[in-house]
C-alpha cells in the first residue's frame, strides 16, 4: 500500500545519499504488520529538520510498525489532507501556526504534535525558563534552578547601568531573546565586561555565566521518555582571566555538535549524569507546565558542587535524529499515542 504524499525509505534514502554524496548504506524494507489500523502521520516541517529526523532507519523501522509518514502539502488546505492519526509540525511564521491551531480545535481526535500557543512559549528565552524558576526544584536529589537573567529591550546604552542595578555577576552570555529557528537567534555572545555590551544589538537575554566543568547534558524528552546525552560546552572561566580580559565574545554553537561527549576521558565529578529521579521530576513537571510533549532541556551541573543543577535552554522538537536510538524511542512513543486514545474513548 502507498498512500498519498507517502515518503518511502528508499526514497529518503536516496534523497540522502544525494544531497550528502556520501556512501550509500542499504535498508531492508519489511512490510507493514497487519493491524486493524495503520498509523498514519502528517509532517509540516523545514528541509533541515527532514533530513535530520525523516532517516531511512526511521522509516523503515517505522514501516514495519505500520506507522506512515505522509508530507503535508502547504500549498493546500489542511482540512482537504488526511486523515491523519497525529500531526508532527516544526515550521515558523505566523500563517503556519494559525493554520495549525484552527485544524486543531475542528479536529480533536487528532494528535497534534505540539499546540501552537505551548510551542510559542519557547520561542523568548525569558518565558521558557519561567516554568523552571516557578517549580524551584529541589529534593533530596538535588537542586534544579535557572541563572539569573536580565531582559534589554532598548536602549543598549543603558545596558552597563541595568546590570549593576539588578546586581548581575559577570562574564554573562548574551542571547538573543527571541529564538525563531534562525541562525542568527543563535548567535552568542560572552562577555567579560559590562561596557562592551553596549555594542550589542537588543532585543537580549544577559544571564550569569555559571561554570559547569564543559560538559553539558542534552535531556530529550519524548513524551514520558527521558533519554540524556552529554555534549561539550564553553570551558570554565577563572576570576584571573575575568579580571585580565575585557569585551564581547562571539562564540559558536558549540554543544550543538553532533560529536558527542559521552565516550570523552572526563573527570566523573564533571562527567557523572543528573539523578535520574531528579530528572523524573523536571520531566513530568515540565511536560504537564509547559503542555508539550516534544521538547529538549540543556542543563548544567554548577562546577565544584555534585548537584546543584542550572536549565539554561529549551528547545522544541530538537534535533531528536542525533538522540541515540531515536527510531525506536519515536516510533514506540507515536503507537503509545493511538493505544492511549483507544482506551481513553468509552466502550460501545
Ligand atoms: N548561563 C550559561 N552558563 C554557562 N554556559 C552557558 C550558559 N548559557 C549558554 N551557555 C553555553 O552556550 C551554549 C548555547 O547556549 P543556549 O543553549 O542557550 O543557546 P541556543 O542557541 O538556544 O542553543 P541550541 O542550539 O541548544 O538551541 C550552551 O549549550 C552552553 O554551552
Ligand atoms: O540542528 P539540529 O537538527 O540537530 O537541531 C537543533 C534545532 O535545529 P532544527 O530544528 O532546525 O533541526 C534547533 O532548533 P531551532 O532552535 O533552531 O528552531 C534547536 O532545537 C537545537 O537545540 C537543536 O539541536 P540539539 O539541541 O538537538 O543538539
Ligand atoms: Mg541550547
Ligand atoms: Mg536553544
Amino acid at each position: 500500500m502507498r498512500l498519498n504524499g507517502e515518503i518511502q525509505p528508499e526514497e529518503e534514502e536516496r534523497k540522502v545519499t544525494d544531497s550528502f554524496n556520501s556512501q550509500t548504506y542499504s535498508i531492508g524494507i519489511g512490510f507493514p504488520h497487519s493491524q486493524s489500523h495503520d498509523l498514519v502521520v502528517g509532517y509540516a516541517l523545514t528541509s533541515k529538520k527532514k533530513k535530520s529526523f525523516l532517516q531511512p532507519k526511521l522509516l523503515c523501522l517505522a514501516r514495519n510498525k505500520g506507522i506512515f509518514f505522509v508530507a503535508i502539502d502547504l500549498n493546500r488546505p489542511l482540512s482537504d489532507q488526511g486523515p491523519f492519526d497525529v500531526v508532527l509540525h516544526k515550521l515558523s511564521g505566523k500563517d503556519w501556526c494559525a493554520n495549525i491551531e484552527n485544524y486543531r480545535q475542528k479536529n480533536p481526535e487528532v494528535t497534534v504534535l505540539d499546540p501552537p500557543y505551548a510551542i510559542e512559549h519557547l520561542h523568548n528565552r525569558q518565558s521558557m525558563l519561567q516554568d523552571v524558576a516557578d517549580l524551584n526544584l529541589s529534593d533530596c536529589h538535588g537542586k534544579v534552578g535557572v541563572p539569573r537573567q536580565l531582559v534589554i529591550t532598548k536602549d543598549p546604552s543603558s545596558i552597563p547601568c541595568e546590570v549593576n542595578k539588578a546586581g548581575l555577576k559577570l562574564p554573562l552570555v548574551a542571547k538573543p531573546l527571541v529564538v525563531d529557528g534562525s541562525a542568527k537567534s543563535h548567535e552568542l555572545f560572552l562577555a567579560y565586561d559590562q561596557f562592551s555590551l553596549a555594542e550589542l544589538e537588543p532585543p537580549l537575554v544577559l544571564q550569569e555565566f555559571v561554570n559547569h566543568g564543559g560538559i553539558l547534558f542534552k535531556v530529550y524528552i519524548v513524551g514520558e521518555i527521558i533519554k540524556v546525552v552529554r555534549r561539550f560546552s564553553l570551558p570554565n572561566v577563572s576570576k584571573r582571566e575575568l579580571e585580565k580580559v575585557a569585551g564581547v565574545f562571539r562564540f559558536p554553537r558549540v554543544s550543538s555538535a553532533a560529536a558527542s561527549a559521552d565516550d570523552a576521558d572526563l573527570e566523573p565529578s564533571v562527567a557523572e549524569h543528573p539523578p535520574q529521579p531528579l530528572l523524573e521530576n523536571l520531566a513530568r513537571e515540565l511536560r504537564l507546565r509547559l503542555g508539550l510533549r516534544l521538547f529538549n532541556i540543556d542543563m548544567i551541573r554548577e562546577h565544584g558542587t555534585r548537584d546543584v543543577f542550572y536549565v539554561i535552554d529549551i528547545n522544541y522538537f530538537p534535533g531528536y535524529g542525533k538522540m541515540p536510538d531515536y527510531e525506536h524511542i519515536f516510533t514506540d512513543f507515536l503507537l503509545s499515542l493511538v493505544q492511549s486514545k483507544h482506551k481513553k474513548r468509552p466502550a460501545a
